[in-house]
């Protein structure tokens, strides 16, 4: 049977990129986007405020909502301070198996725990099961529509402290509007937008920062 985008990417990924080497795999994936097939990774210039929010937030605890093929992941992970690990959360067994290969091809396996499952069911259980208190950093890049629930789960489950940061993508492409409202006019968030494209075209979206002040 044909195969799926994300296990062409693997290929591309696998073909053109240098075991072990995470900068070479972003820069693969971006290249198979951009010249064979478009993919939803947050891609290269929403990547770059990506990485410019990791790194002056420079996280201890860190989730991601909605793994895919795991090229944030590998962004983020990248990134991360030694001995400090993320948690991503992916429910589509096929797009988790690419993303686990696509992280070991980066060889950031160590830094990434990569949890099967939705965010609704998983992040009551956080906790318990890993052992956290609050998370310093949350990519949020899963359905749109999620976004506004599972931010109110996090606060239920008093998984936010004073400074945590949440960064969402795509708040104006496809969009977010419902959980844009409700960050830019609650009072329990400071929030600014960046503005950027929709990965790898002209059409505008951005990311969103938003951070809770306790
Ligand atoms: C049920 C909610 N909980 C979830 N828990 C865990 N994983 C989840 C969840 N939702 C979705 N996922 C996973 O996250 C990923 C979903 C991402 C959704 N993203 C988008 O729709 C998206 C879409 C676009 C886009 C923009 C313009 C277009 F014309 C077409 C597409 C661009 C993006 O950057 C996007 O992120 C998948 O891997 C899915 O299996
Ligand atoms: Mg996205």
């Amino acid at each position: 049977t044909r195969s799926t985008r994300p296990q062409r990417m693997l290929k591309a990924v696998q073909k053109n990129a240098t075991k072990g080497n995470p900068q070479s795999v972003i820069s693969a994936i971006d290249y198979f986007c951009k010249n064979s097939e478009w993919a939803m990774n947050v891609g290269d210039e929403k990547g770059s405020i990506l990485d410019s929010v990791v790194t002056e937030v420079n996280p201890s605890t860190v989730l991601e909502l909605g793994t895919y093929c795991g090229y944030s992941t590998v962004r983020i992970a990248r990134l991360l301070s030694p001995g400090t690990k993320l948690i991503t959360l992916e429910f589509n067994p096929a797009y988790a198996a690419v993303a686990r290969q696509i992280i070991a091809y980066a060889g950031l396996q160590d830094k990434v725990t990569l949890v099967e499952g939705s965010s609704g069911e998983w992040i009551p259980q956080i906790k318990e099961r890993f052992g956290i208190t609050t998370f310093d950093f949350i990519f949020l890049d899963h359905w749109k529509d999620q976004y506004l629930p599972d931010i109110k789960l996090f606060e239920e489950c008093g998984l936010l402290r004073k400074g945590s940061v949440l960064l969402a993508d795509n708040v104006i492409c496809p969009g977010a509007p419902d959980y844009l409202e409700y960050v830019r006019n609650s009072p329990r968030y400071e929030s600014r937008y960046y503005p950027a494209h929709l990965e790898y075209t002209k059409l505008e979206d951005g990311l969103e920062k938003s951070v809770f002040l306790g």
